[in-house]
């Protein structure tokens, strides 16, 4: 199988670029020869690669850049991947891609569903939710994870922020009234393949089904109650990580002003995945443990 991966040095497409190996030849051109600020070159990109799998890892992920920046926001997260969608149309082939709990204004008490009504509260929530439309309307062959609060040992994400401030200062403030899961990229990676490899025998035997599936680390937290098992998991597990904080306060969104507004309830449902794939992410802090006592082998 021919794979196109978008987005490959990113903290998912990363940890994709792996993952997707066992399963075919991965095509994971670089950011000027695959751009998705120019949705007008994919078509010929995807005709040239002709690939069985578009895995769509690439994305305008600064959440309070796109405030003042919608329409490149847009044009990446829904305009490029209307073009992909259209081009994995014609060629036959499966378009993965991710979208993120920001679709939702996290009014809801309990966890999202897939089919709970969504609402976005800021420029990127829209550009997102835009782009799963784009992949709905162009009729082929799909599957959207939604997932959340993703980090990785790379990349630009909550937890090397965390041990970057964390290391200059000896208190932090953090917000604990939004509420949701961290979400390892390489779970994300590991479970699309896995996801993939069912969905290549079911569209073998003609019974595949498009979908769109919530994919996020288990059980819930704050960024507050992150932070704190960032920094206590970096004592136990990294006794090199230079470590100044000595208190992370808890505080309310309102004493953390941002130009995005975020949503207080992140938390999506996991049902949906397992009874489709069998694959349920485990236990957040667990995988949270296992991807720091990496950074200590590095
Ligand atoms: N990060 C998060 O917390 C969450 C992410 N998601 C979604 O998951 C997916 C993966 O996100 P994640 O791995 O965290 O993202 P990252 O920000 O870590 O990586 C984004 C990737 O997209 C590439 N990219 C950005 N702009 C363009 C462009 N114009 N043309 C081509 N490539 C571009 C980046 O390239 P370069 O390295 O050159 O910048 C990078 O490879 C995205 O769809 C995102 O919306 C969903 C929920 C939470
Ligand atoms: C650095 C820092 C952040 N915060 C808050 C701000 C914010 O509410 C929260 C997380 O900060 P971030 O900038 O990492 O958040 P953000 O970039 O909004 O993270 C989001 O990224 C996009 C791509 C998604 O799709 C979402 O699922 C989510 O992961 O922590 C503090 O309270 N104190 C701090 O010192
Ligand atoms: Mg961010």
């Amino acid at each position: 199988m021919k794979i196109l991966l978008t987005g490959a040095s990113g903290q998912v497409g990363w940890e994709l670029a792996r993952s997707l190996q066992p399963l075919g030849e991965v095509v994971a051109p670089a950011r000027a020869a695959c751009d998705l600020a120019r949705p007008e070159t994919l078509a010929a990109l995807v005709d040239r690669v002709a690939p069985q799998l578009i895995v769509n890892a690439a994305a305008y992920t600064a959440v309070d850049r796109a405030e003042s920046e919608e329409a490149l926001a847009t044009r990446v997260n829904a305009e490029a991947v209307a073009e992909l969608a259209r081009a994995a149309r014609r060629h036959g082939a499966l378009l993965v891609h991710y979208s993120t709990d920001y679709v939702f204004d996290g009014g809801k008490a309990g966890a999202y569903r897939e089919d709970d009504v969504v609402a976005p509260l800021n420029a990127y929530g829209r550009g997102k939710l835009a782009g799963e439309r784009a992949v709905l309307a162009s009729g082929c062959d799909h599957l959207i994870f939604r997932t959340t609060w993703v980090y990785a040992a790379r990349g630009a994400n909550f937890l090397r922020t965390m041990l970057r401030l964390g290391a200059e200062r000896e208190t932090l403030r953090v917000v604990a009234d939004q509420v949701g899961a961290p979400t390892w990229a390489r779970n994300i990676a590991d479970a699309t393949a896995l996801a993939v490899a069912q969905a290549r025998r079911e569209r073998a035997e003609g019974r595949f089904e498009s979908g769109l599936f919530h994919l996020a680390g288990g059980g819930e937290t704050s960024w507050h109650g992150f932070a704190e098992a960032i920094f206590a998991l970096a004592r136990e597990k990294l006794p090199e990580q230079p470590l100044k904080v000595a208190r992370v306060e808890a505080i309310g969104s309102a004493e953390y002003p941002t130009p995005a507004v975020r949503p207080l309830n992140s938390r999506l449902n996991q049902d949906a995945l397992a009874a489709r794939f069998g694959l349920r992410l485990p236990p957040w802090r667990d995988a949270l443990a296992r991807c720091i006592e990496e950074l200590g082998t590095r």
